[in-house]
């Protein structure tokens, strides 16, 4: 109504910002593990993409979402092959990369983050592109663990800054976190929902605490189960069969971990042991950090708690 806009115009809210935004064009930052799984996602469904990376290396690794989508396509299009390599082909139009964040991110209706899980350097990130979006652009961060209220705060839009919080591998996993701030305003969070299932994903609303959902409660098992093997009272491959066998879970805490990456896992422990140094289940963990210190940070290094071919 007038009145409400009247009143957002009172407020210093521009009249883009209370609008919803349709995001079609999609900057992503970092395309690591996750930048590259929530790229191909996005382009899959018709989204156009530019993927930012500092490291040329990655990006043409990053490219390699192609291996990704013929796994994907060997069974929606197993009846019609040439329609798969029609389609695999079409999605792979859709993504472009780049070293140059700012030139990416003056044409997006969404930039999304995910590089490494440091504050300083996601603020240092959105600080600077927080100058050369365009208004309506949303600002979202694909963080694990550190609060979005700290990351926004390098950038004056904080009613358009939210947490998108995808699950690895991307093009598997069926959910995404969708978190709100007390300042994210009401059209960013429903953009943000609406991005979420346009993408195929199911979202669930989160609260700006440790962990949101998920890890708050994936977290603390995984540091259980290395604790009681440090303690002697399982093998590393029995814990991994009795949460398979015993619990339903896909993958076991020392296999998952390995998959997640165990220098993301470090990040997030000492964040949180350092912020709650009173709560037992974020204690640091001495095996995880000999074993980053060694250089051992599981399937990408081809060794973690196992070692990989
Ligand atoms: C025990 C609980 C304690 C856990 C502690 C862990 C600590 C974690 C700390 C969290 C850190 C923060 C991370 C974060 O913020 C959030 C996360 O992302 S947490 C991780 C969430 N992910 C999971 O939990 C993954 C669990 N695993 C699985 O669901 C399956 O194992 C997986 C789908 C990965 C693979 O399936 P699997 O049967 O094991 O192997 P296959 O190779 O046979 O694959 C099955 C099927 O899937 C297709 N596929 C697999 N990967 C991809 C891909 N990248 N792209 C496309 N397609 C893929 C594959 O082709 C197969 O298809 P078929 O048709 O069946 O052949
Ligand atoms: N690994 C996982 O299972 C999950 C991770 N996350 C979160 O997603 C984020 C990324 O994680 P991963 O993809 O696993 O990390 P990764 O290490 O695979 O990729 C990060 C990428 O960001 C790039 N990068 C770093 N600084 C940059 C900058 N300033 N500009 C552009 N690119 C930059 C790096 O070169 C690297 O390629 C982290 O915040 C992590 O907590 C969220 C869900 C699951």
């Amino acid at each position: 109504s007038m009145a409400f806009l009247t009143r957002q115009l009172c407020r210093g809210v521009s009249t883009s910002a209370v609008r919803n935004v349709v995001i079609k064009n999609v900057t992503i930052i970092g395309g690591g593990q996750m930048g590259a799984g929530i790229a191909q996602v996005a382009a899959a469904t018709g989204h156009r993409v530019t993927l930012v990376d500092t490291e040329d290396d990655v990006l043409k690794k990053a490219k390699g979402i192609e291996g990704s989508l013929k796994r994907v396509v060997k069974k929606k299009f197993a009846d019609n092959p040439q329609a798969g390599e029609e389609f695999i082909q079409k999605v792979l139009q859709n993504v472009s990369t780049s070293t140059d964040s700012v030139s990416a991110a003056q044409s997006s209706d969404l930039v999304l983050e995910a590089i490494v899980e440091n504050l300083k350097v996601k603020q240092d990130i959105f600080g600077q592109l927080d100058k050369v979006a365009p208004e309506h652009t949303i600002f979202a961060s694909n963080t694990s663990s550190l609060p979005i209220t700290d990351i926004a705060s390098a950038t004056n839009r904080l009613d358009r800054f939210g947490g998108l919080h995808f699950f690895n591998p991307v093009p598997m996993m069926k959910l995404v976190e969708v978190i709100a701030t007390s300042a994210t305003s009401k059209e960013t969070f429903d953009s943000l929902l609406d991005f979420s299932r346009v993408l195929g994903k199911t979202p669930v609303s989160c609260k700006d605490t440790p962990g949101f959902i998920v890890n708050r409660l994936l977290v603390p098992c995984l540091a259980e189960a290395v604790r009681l093997y440090e303690r002697g009272h399982g093998s590393k491959e029995d814990i991994d069969i009795a949460m398979k066998l015993g619990a339903g879970y896909p993958m076991g805490p020392f296999e998952l971990a390995d998959f997640v990456g165990l220098d993301t896992i470090k990040f997030i422990l000492d964040g949180w042991s350092e912020k709650y140094p009173s709560n037992p289940l974020f204690a640091p963990i001495d095996l995880l950090n000999k074993l980053v210190a060694e250089g051992k940070l599981g399937k990408k290094t081809g060794e973690g708690f196992y070692k990989h071919k």
